[in-house]
């Protein structure tokens, strides 16, 4: 995959060197510069969408009334020529989703065979899922969908909300508006745009009723399962099963053992015996939890249909839910993924749970489903055809990744370095 531009930090000035473009830039952490490695670019050229750094896509958002922002010519985004799927690639700490327009019809675009190849990491683009946002149901914003990469449709993706969120931000290319509601197979959820990029969602209320989780394990008078035992491969684990509008079963270790020690575990060889448990007739997530304090967890998922991920939204919802009930923490807590942190607080007076994090872009493609090699004049003449190459083939580097017969192109956005 080509490299169009690479920078993490606000820009503060381009210096034209040659026939590259670079910008300097600096930030807390690091100083940076970007080169755009294509030839007869002007600043003009680089689209307002061109984002070169988080912190200036962050200050587009602010606390005023909607606005949208005429911009001309038409978008990457707004693109709609006939056998091209145009998408952006975004990711919530590392949890990686394809991100599809399909806010004009309410049927998904890609099927669920296609989302399997193009999640593919050797074969299709890469990713945990596809989400595609579509248009509102019973006075929502918006309808979110997704398939997980095995196919299979979840009811809710945290991670893949937040993604959703500056997705529609994006599209819409709205001004100052913060929030969205969004109708999923969860119900209601709100995410909204904070000033720092980040995406704190209004997940809902957790769900605890056995039945509805779902899961077979016995429940408590409540019809809670809390700390109950499930035997997995002659172990017996502690569990506890919460939905966050998807299936979830977090432990925080084996019966009598000690703190669990998550790096230690063998994800691939256990996960998939908790995912396909007759216990969870829906297959489930699992979230395995070390407790660092009150406040503070450590954990590692094995989502149902797509494995070990670096993070979980609903997973670390859920985790949160399970540590306050098994008396581990309080309801506001820090959990470390693989891919980062998430803050997770279960507030007492709605009984919701709202979770922080970051969404940001990876690159944006288009995939052609003609199957021909040529490359699309349309997109050679779009304002992302940076880089130049890509589109022309020329470079063997930066060629057109194929997807069974058929063509992808990519444009990454910004890569921190
Ligand atoms: N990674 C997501 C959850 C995606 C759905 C999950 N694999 C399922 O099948 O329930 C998140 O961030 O919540």
């Amino acid at each position: 995959m080509a490299i169009a531009a690479t920078i993490s930090v606000p820009l503060t000035s381009p210096i034209r060197r040659r026939n590259s473009l670079i910008f300097a830039g600096s930030s807390s952490s690091s100083s940076s510069t970007v080169r755009l490695s294509f030839p007869k670019y002007n600043i003009a050229g680089l689209c307002p969408r061109f984002r070169i750094s988080a912190s200036a896509a962050a200050s587009s958002m602010s606390t005023q009334a909607p606005q949208k922002v005429s911009t001309a010519p038409t978008s990457f985004l707004d693109r709609r020529e006939a056998g091209f799927l145009h998408f952006v690639k975004y990711h919530g700490l590392g949890n990686d989703f394809i991100l599809v327009d399909n806010r004009d019809s309410s049927e998904p675009r890609v099927t669920p065979e296609q989302a399997v190849k193009l999640c593919d990491r050797n074969f299709g683009i890469g990713a945990d899922g596809v989400i595609f946002a579509m248009p509102g149901i019973d006075g929502t914003d918006y309808t979110m969908r997704i398939f997980n990469s095995d196919g299979s449709e979840p009811e809710m993706c945290g991670n893949g909300v937040r993604c959703f969120a500056r997705f529609i931000a994006e599209l819409e290319n709205l001004n100052g508006r913060h929030s969205f509601t969004v109708h999923t197979g969860a119900g209601l959820i709100v995410p909204e745009i904070l000033e720092d990029g980040k995406v704190r969602v209004d997940m809902g209320e957790p769900i605890l009723k056995a039945s509805d989780v779902p899961t077979k394990l016995p429940a408590n008078k409540d019809q809670s399962v809390i700390k109950s035992e499930l035997d997995v491969d002659g172990v017996t684990w502690n569990v506890t099963c919460v939905s966050m509008g998807n299936p979830h079963c977090v432990t925080f270790g084996a019966k009598g053992g000690q703190n669990l020690q998550v790096d230690e575990l063998d994800l691939a060889k256990i996960g998939p015996n908790f995912e396909h448990h007759e216990m969870f007739p829906a297959r489930t997530n699992t979230e395995f939890i070390q407790v660092f304090s009150r406040s503070h967890l450590k954990m590692r998922v094995w989502e149902r249909g797509a494995g070990a991920t670096l993070a979980c939204g609903t997973g670390a919802c859920a985790t949160v839910v399970a540590a306050v009930l098994e008396g581990h923490t309080e309801r506001n807590c820090t959990v470390d993924l693989p891919g980062g942190p998430l803050q997770i607080e279960w507030r007492e007076e709605d009984n919701h749970i709202y979770m922080t994090g970051p969404a940001e872009v990876v690159f944006y493609g288009s995939k052609s489903h003609t199957g021909t090699a040529q490359h699309s004049p349309s997109l050679q003449n779009h304002r992302f055809k940076a880089p130049p190459p890509l589109c022309a083939n020329t470079n063997p580097n930066t060629s057109p990744t194929r997807l069974s017969n058929h063509l992808l192109y990519g444009t990454v956005e910004e890569v921190q370095i």
